[in-house]
């Protein structure tokens, strides 16, 4: 199996000195990087879409995925932003399809429409989307006249469809997340902590696109946190810094929300067992987190205090590696080999020079043991996905 690709997000962790690459120029660092393949870019805290078509003109093969969320956004919109990147791109975009946990005040709402609600909406926006992206086409123009349960669009779009086909990634592991992802994304971003965890839902979204009629399935990416050094000892060290600076009391109140209940005076040496969760989902944030969260109380049942600093707590549920790259490289190969993945998403982890390394040693380590690309063999992200050009968006 070989890798189509990793992602950077934002390394948080100031570097040897205290030295942190100022942000503006860490991007322009990032897109530029010349020696070996080069990653995609994410960024969260600014609007990833305006950044990625500054990042575009930038580069020239690197793929640009950016988030837009279904909740919050009328599709015509995004869908004409979509496309613009990919033209000014020259069909390097991807869309990851969030339905988002919170920001409704932001919106007008009082509160969240429920998981059921938010995953008919996205359903409905993804595939009106991909509707206005076919009605301006080689062909020619065509209204959609799109009339559902939350969008009425009229069309066309006024953006021609690119050859290229905007890549469509997915968040959201919940039974109607791998659904929703099984029926239209090419690959999902995911909170994997282990590698069963990656196998079982590596399989599961195949079973799921088998049943959904496709040929393929999305691939897997899962978020990588890497703390990395030249030695194990420094790489820990780093990794401790970084817990260090985590707020117990934000951790704790993070924790109480993933179980549902208020945790503010549970004794810290005082384990979490299966029968502490209460029954039900339904007022849950976020299920994929939350489920990855009662598995670990199942299968463990540890105390507070230990509990605080799993990822499943303290990193979003990712994969967190701490070792040098030549290590880094060991797991990454078993998780491939044991198939829990399909590839990787690098998140922030340790400092700058954790990036430094995993841009300079372990993504040519990669390449060299055939793992990851030597160099792109198409121009597009399609094309660095290995997904087959329809004639449609679609
Ligand atoms: C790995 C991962 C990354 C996510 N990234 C975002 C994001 O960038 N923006 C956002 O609004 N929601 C994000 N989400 C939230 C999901 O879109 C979704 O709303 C949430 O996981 C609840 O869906 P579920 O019921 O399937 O768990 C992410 C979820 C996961 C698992």
């Amino acid at each position: 199996m070989r890798w189509r690709g990793c992602c950077i997000s934002v390394w948080p962790l100031p570097g040897p000195g205290g030295r942190r690459r100022p942000r503006t120029r860490r991007w322009r660092w990032i897109a530029r990087w010349r020696s070996g393949p080069r990653p995609r870019i994410a960024r969260a805290a600014l609007d990833p879409t305006l950044v990625l078509t500054a990042v575009a003109g930038a580069t020239r093969r690197i793929g640009l995925v950016t988030t837009v969320s279904t909740s919050f956004n009328p599709p015509y919109v995004a869908a004409r932003q979509l496309q613009t990147l990919n033209w000014l791109s020259n069909g390097r975009a991807g869309w990851n399809i969030v339905t988002a946990l919170d920001g409704e005040r932001n919106f007008g709402l009082a509160a969240m429409p429920s998981a059921a609600e938010r995953y008919a909406r996205a359903a409905e926006f993804t595939d009106v989307v991909r509707r206005l992206w076919d009605s301006h086409g080689a062909e020619g123009l065509a209204a959609i006249d799109h009339c559902g349960a939350f969008y009425q669009v009229e069309g066309p779009l006024n953006v021609p469809r690119h050859p290229a086909r905007v890549a469509l990634f997915q968040a959201g592991a919940s039974a109607e997340g791998r659904g929703f992802a099984a029926s239209v994304a090419d690959a999902i971003f995911a909170s994997v902590p282990d590698p069963a965890a990656g196998q079982e839902l590596r399989s599961d979204l195949q079973r799921r696109a088998r049943a959904a009629g496709r040929d393929d399935a999305p691939r897997l990416l899962p978020g990588f946190h890497a703390y990395l050094a030249p030695s194990r000892s420094e790489a820990q060290e780093m990794f401790r810094e970084a817990q260090a600076r985590r707020d117990p009391a934000a951790l704790r109140a993070k924790l109480g929300a993933l179980v549902g209940r208020d945790l503010g005076d549970w004794p810290e040496d005082r384990p979490l067992t299966p029968a502490d969760l209460p029954a039900g989902d339904a007022a849950l944030r976020s299920r994929t987190h939350s489920g990855l969260l009662q598995r670990l109380i199942r299968q463990e049942s540890p105390p507070l205090r230990d509990l605080l600093l799993r990822p499943e707590v303290a990193n979003s549920g990712h994969w967190t590696f701490v070792g040098t790259p030549a290590e880094a490289l060991a797991e990454i190969a078993a998780w491939s080999d044991a198939g829990a993945m399909d590839g990787f998403i690098a998140l922030p982890g340790g400092s700058g020079e954790s990036l430094d390394l995993l841009l300079s040693e372990l993504v040519p380590a990669l390449a060299e043991a055939r793992r990851f690309r030597h160099a792109y063999a198409g121009e597009t992200l399609a094309a660095h996905l290995g997904l087959a050009s329809p004639a449609s968006s679609g």
